[in-house]
C-alpha cells in the first residue's frame, strides 16, 4: 500500500491556492443542501447553487485584490497638514474562518502621515479588500495597520474594529448583543498615549 498522502484539492503555492471549478463549487453546495437534509433538485432550491456560488463570489472577491495597488496613488502635497487623518464608520462585512459565518461591524482607521497622504476612499477600499475573505478580527486588524504601514511609512497608525459574530449570536453561545473590540496602535499612536486617546475620543465620538 502506497503512504503517499492523497493530493488535496487546494494546493497551496506562492501565488494562491488552485481554486477548484465552478461546477465543483455548485455540487459541494448541492452536496450541504442535502447534508442539512432538503433536496437540491426541487424546484425552490434548483437555482440556490448558482446564487450561494455567485454570492461566494462577492463575499470573498478580496482574494483577487491587492491592497498595495490602492494605497500605490499617493500626494506629497499636504499644504502643511500635520494631524491624523481618521475614517470613522467604515461597515465591516466578513466572514469568520472558524466558522465561515458573517460578522458585521465597524472600522475606525487613522494614520499620521508621513512623506505620502493617500485618496480617503482607498483606505476604505483595503478594509473592504482584506474583510473580503475568511478572516478573524485579529488577522483583520493587522492586515490593514501592516498595508497601510508598509505602503505610506506614516509616523503611526490606529485601527479599531468593533464588531458582532453570527458564530456567536446566531449559534454557539447565542449571546445576541455581544460585539467585539480589537485594537492596534503602531508608532505615535502607540508612544503617545494623547494621541491614542484622542485617537479613540474621535472614533467612538
Ligand atoms: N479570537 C477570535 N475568535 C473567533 C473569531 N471568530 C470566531 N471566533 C471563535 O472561534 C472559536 C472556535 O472555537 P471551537 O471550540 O473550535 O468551535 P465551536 O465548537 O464551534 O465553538 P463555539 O462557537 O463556542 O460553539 C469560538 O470561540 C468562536 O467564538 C475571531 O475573529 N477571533
Ligand atoms: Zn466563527
Amino acid at each position: 500500500m502506497s503512504t503517499t498522502p492523497a493530493k488535496p484539492v487546494l494546493v497551496a503555492n506562492e501565488e494562491a491556492p488552485q481554486r477548484p471549478s465552478r461546477e465543483q463549487a455548485l455540487d459541494a453546495v448541492r452536496t450541504l443542501i442535502a447534508w442539512a437534509g432538503d433536496d437540491p433538485s426541487r424546484p425552490g432550491l434548483i437555482d440556490t447553487p448558482k446564487r450561494v456560488v455567485d454570492a461566494y463570489g462577492e463575499w470573498f472577491d478580496g482574494y483577487d485584490a491587492d491592497a498595495g495597488k490602492e494605497l500605490s496613488r499617493t500626494f506629497e502635497d499636504v499644504t502643511g497638514y500635520d494631524d491624523m487623518v481618521i475614517l470613522r464608520d467604515i461597515e465591516i462585512e466578513s466572514h469568520c474562518e472558524h466558522h465561515m459565518a458573517p460578522f458585521l461591524g465597524k472600522a475606525y482607521v487613522a494614520y499620521l502621515p508621513g512623506e505620502k497622504v493617500v485618496g480617503i476612499s482607498k483606505l476604505a477600499r483595503v478594509v473592504e479588500i482584506f474583510a473580503r475573505r475568511l478572516q478573524n478580527q485579529e488577522t483583520l486588524t493587522n492586515d490593514i495597520i501592516e498595508a497601510i504601514e508598509s505602503h505610506l511609512q506614516p509616523r503611526g497608525v490606529a485601527v479599531l474594529i468593533d464588531a458582532a459574530h453570527q458564530c456567536m449570536t446566531t449559534r454557539g453561545v447565542h449571546h445576541r448583543h455581544v460585539t467585539t473590540i480589537t485594537t492596534r496602535f503602531t508608532g505615535a499612536f502607540k508612544d503617545d498615549q494623547a494621541l491614542t486617546d484622542r485617537f479613540l475620543k474621535l472614533a467612538r465620538a
